[in-house]
Order: structure tokens, then C-alpha cells, then sequence
């Protein structure tokens, strides 16, 4: 049977949740599932606005078959060529073979590299930056959105019920709860922390681009923000606007310190509580410590995104970094994480090597600031280094208050 949901009286979300997927790219852990969203146009032309992952092909055929109710489909719009949304055009292709495959140059040549097999060549449509189609009473308007995840990306504006269908943008992990608009639950509580997630590790090293896509869509009229997964915002546009100019020019939105630590008999974990309980004397009140073997680096590098401040904390490991320490470090080369303030420390029993790695790491950061002189210890905390720990705890929580006091 079709699932489907009224977004206005003439446009239908169309989409399908997946609660089994275990990581989404492959990499991202994805506890509460995803959504893959879908719109229907019916107007004098029927269109639909980009499909889904090939995970729930038969209950989206379904929900197009319902929409439809006997008509033809004239266009499918693709704003996003990402498998994830673009794995049923082939699908739609052998179901409604006279339909308009709606894209960009960029949109047409993935098509062909992702399904080689399939010649769609005398379907294409293809369009410009500003292009319009008319449906009839729906007036789309394609806008470009370079890297706001891939190149081809592009936002499709409907002027008539003002709609912006913003692609991957501000979208979110987590499936849909039966309820389709942010305004009908509560987003802070059951997608707040996963929209940080999803931004972060899939658009985070865009932001110069988001910012631009950002400015272009301003120029719209928007009612309506749909995006490519989770709820659709009706009202309240500010509070994902404004999270979204924070990340894309990596503000920190709290002030607050991140304690990434690796450590492989906990000694480096000891030494982090020992640590975490004096900026807690010194009235920090949020302190995120994260042991990053047991953490997935996708919930770390968020809070890195959230909060002004990290310190980070690893063991030395046949002379190297510590390997769960090195892949959050590699994680944070990818997404261009910058201007953030951080100290260091490393463990070693014979030759320590973990905070020369460290410090090696950030010279090659940009806009990374050093709090303090790294620390080292050998192996356990001991009363040695307590002074030291005990200055590098006042030396980040005062540096804290003071990003508070901004
Ligand atoms: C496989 C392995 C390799 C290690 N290599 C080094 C090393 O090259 N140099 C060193 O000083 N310590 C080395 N260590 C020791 C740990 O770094 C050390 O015991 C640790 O810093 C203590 O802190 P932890 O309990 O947080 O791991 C190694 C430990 C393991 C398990």
C-alpha cells in the first residue's frame, strides 16, 4: 500500500524511511535510520523532485503509482545525483519511458556513470542556472549549489506555494516519526544533535559554498524549506539558518571544550578524568570527553563543530600516533575543521612519540590555536605532572570564559 503525506494540497512527500541501514555512506552510524525524501508536483504536469535509495525501490514505486492515479509522470527533476536519491530513475525510466530527466550537465554526465548501462539520452532536459519550467499553476526555478555536497548539486525553488527543495541541505540522520513537519515535533530533542552530525561529516568542508548557496537562496521567497532527508520546515527557517551560518563558517556555536582521548590500558583515560574534574573546579560546565576506539569519529568531529575549545589526549602506539587517535586527526584534514582552540597531550612508556605526532598534526592546521606548552607524560598520571595538569585546566578554562564573555 502507498505511504504517503500531503506537504500542500497539490505536492505530496512521496519518500521512505530505512530503519535498517547500519552506516550511511558506509561510514556513518545511523542509530535512529534516515529518511530519503521524494516530492510529487500534480499540476497540469505531473513532477516529481528527485527519488530515492534503491533499499525501499517497492514501497516507492508504490507511492508514485498512488500519485499518479493513472496519469503519466512528465518530469523528474534531479537536484542531487548521490545513489541515495537517484538510485529509481532507472526504475521510473522502465515505468514511465516518456518522462523528462530534468538536470544539470553535471546532473546528466553522473547519470552516465553511475548506470552505464541505461541510455536515457532522449529523455534529457537539460537546464541552466535560473532556468524555469512551467507545470502549469508549480513554477520551478533551478539554482545551482556547487559542493553543498557534490558539483551537481542544485536547489529547485516552486514560486507558486514558494518551496525550496534544497537538496542534501538542511536535512538530517534519523528517519521520519510520522511526523512531516519540524513544526509538528519537538527537532531539538529528536534531531538536533543528528542535523550537527549530518551537516558536519557530510557538507562540513563545504562551507565557503554553503555560504554562497545560503546568499543565493535568500533571494527567494521561501515558505517552505524541503529537504532531501527528515522533516520539512514550515516556520521557524531562522533556527536552521542561523545553525547553518554557524557551521558553514565554523563558529563555534557554545563555548565549551571537546576531550578526544586514545588510550589502551587507560592510563591516558585516567589522566583525561584527572583533568576534566579540575576544568570542572574551575566552573566549566561543558566538557565532552570521548574515549575515540569506542566512539564513532562522526559524533567527536561534531562536538568539535559545536564547541570552542578541544584538548586532545593519546598514547603512543609503535612509535606513532595511537591509530584511533590518527583517524580522527585524518577525519578533521577532510572536512578543513578550522579556528578552534586546543592543547595536547601524550602518553608513551618507552618512547613516547604521541605528542610530537600531535604537534606535527596541527602546524600543517589552519587557523588552529595553541593554548599551552604540550604536555607528556610516561605512562601513568603521578604527582609529578600534577602542576602542569593542574595549569593546563586553568590555562582552557579561563581561555573558555573568556570566548563566554564575547
Ligand atoms: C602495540 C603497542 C605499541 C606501543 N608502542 C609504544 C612506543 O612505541 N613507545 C612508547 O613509549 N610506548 C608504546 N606503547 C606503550 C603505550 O603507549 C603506553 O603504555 C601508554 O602510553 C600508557 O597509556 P595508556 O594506558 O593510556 O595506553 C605501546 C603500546 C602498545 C599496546
Amino acid at each position: 500500500m502507498e505511504n504517503v503525506q500531503q506537504l500542500t494540497k497539490t505536492i505530496q512527500s512521496i519518500g521512505c524511511n530505512d530503519r535498517r541501514l547500519e552506516r550511511f555512506e558506509n561510514l556513518y552510524p545511523l542509530p535512529n535510520g534516515i529518511s530519503y525524501n521524494s516530492y510529487f508536483i500534480d499540476d497540469e504536469k505531473t513532477a516529481i523532485i528527485d527519488t530515492v535509495d534503491s533499499s525501499v525501490t517497492l514501497q516507492y514505486l508504490e507511492n508514485i503509482k498512488f500519485a499518479l492515479h493513472g496519469r503519466d509522470l512528465d518530469y523528474l527533476v534531479v537536484n542531487h545525483m548521490e545513489p541515495d536519491h537517484c538510485a529509481n530513475i532507472v526504475e521510473i525510466a522502465k515505468l514511465y519511458p516518456n518522462f523528462k530527466l530534468v538536470g544539470n550537465k553535471k546532473t546528466l554526465q553522473f547519470f552516465e556513470q553511475f548506470y552505464p548501462e541505461t541510455d536515457l539520452s532522449a529523455n534529457y532536459m537539460l537546464v541552466k542556472n535560473g532556468a524555469t519550467l512551467s507545470l502549469g499553476q508549480h513554477q520551478l526555478t533551478f539554482m545551482l549549489a556547487p559542493m553543498v555536497h557534490w558539483p551537481e548539486v542544485m536547489f529547485t525553488y516552486e514560486s507558486t506555494e514558494k518551496i525550496l527543495f534544497s537538496a542534501d541541505a538542511f536535512g538530517t540522520f534519523g528517519a521520519m516519526n510520522g511526523n512531516l513537519f519540524t513544526d509538528e515535533l519537538d527537532y531539538e530533542q529528536l534531531y538536533g544533535d543528528e542535523s550537527r552530525r549530518y551537516y558536519t561529516n557530510i557538507v562540513g568542508k563545504y562551507g565557503p559554498q554553503v555560504t554562497k548557496a545560503l546568499k543565493k537562496a535568500s533571494d527567494f521567497d521561501i515558505a517552505m524549506i524541503a529537504p532531501l532527508h527528515g522533516p520539512v520546515w514550515r516556520t521557524n527557517h531562522n533556527y536552521i539558518l542561523d545553525r547553518y551560518k554557524a557551521w558553514s563558517s565554523y563558529t563555534p556555536e557554545k563555548s565549551g571544550v571537546v576531550v578526544p582521548y586514545a588510550s589502551a590500558y587507560g592510563n591516558t583515560a585516567s589522566a583525561v578524568d584527572y583533568l576534566v574534574a579540575q576544568l570542572s573546579a574551575q566552573g566549566i560546565q561543558d566538557i565532552r570527553v570521548y574515549d575515540v576506539s569506542k566512539t564513532h569519529p562522526s559524533y567527536v568531529i561534531a562536538d568539535i563543530f559545536k564547541y570552542s575549545h578541544v584538548i586532545f589526549a593519546a598514547s603512543t602506539y609503535n612509535l606513532a600516533l595511537y591509530p584511533s587517535m590518527s583517524a580522527l586527526l585524518d577525519e578533521m584534514t577532510i572536512l578543513d575543521i578550522k579556528d578552534r582552540k586546543y592543547a595536547l597531550i601524550g602518553n608513551g612508556s618507552w618512547a613516547p612519540m604521541a605528542t610530537k605526532h600531535m604537534v606535527d598534526f596541527f602546524e600543517t592546521q589552519k587557523n588552529w590555536t595553541n593554548l599551552a606548552e604540550p604536555i607528556t607524560i610516561t605512562t601513568a598520571l603521578t604527582k609529578e605532572h600534577q602542576a602542569e595538569f593542574d595549569a593546563l585546566a586553568k590555562t582552557v578554562a579561563d581561555s573558555i570564559k573568556a570566548e563566554t564573555e564575547k
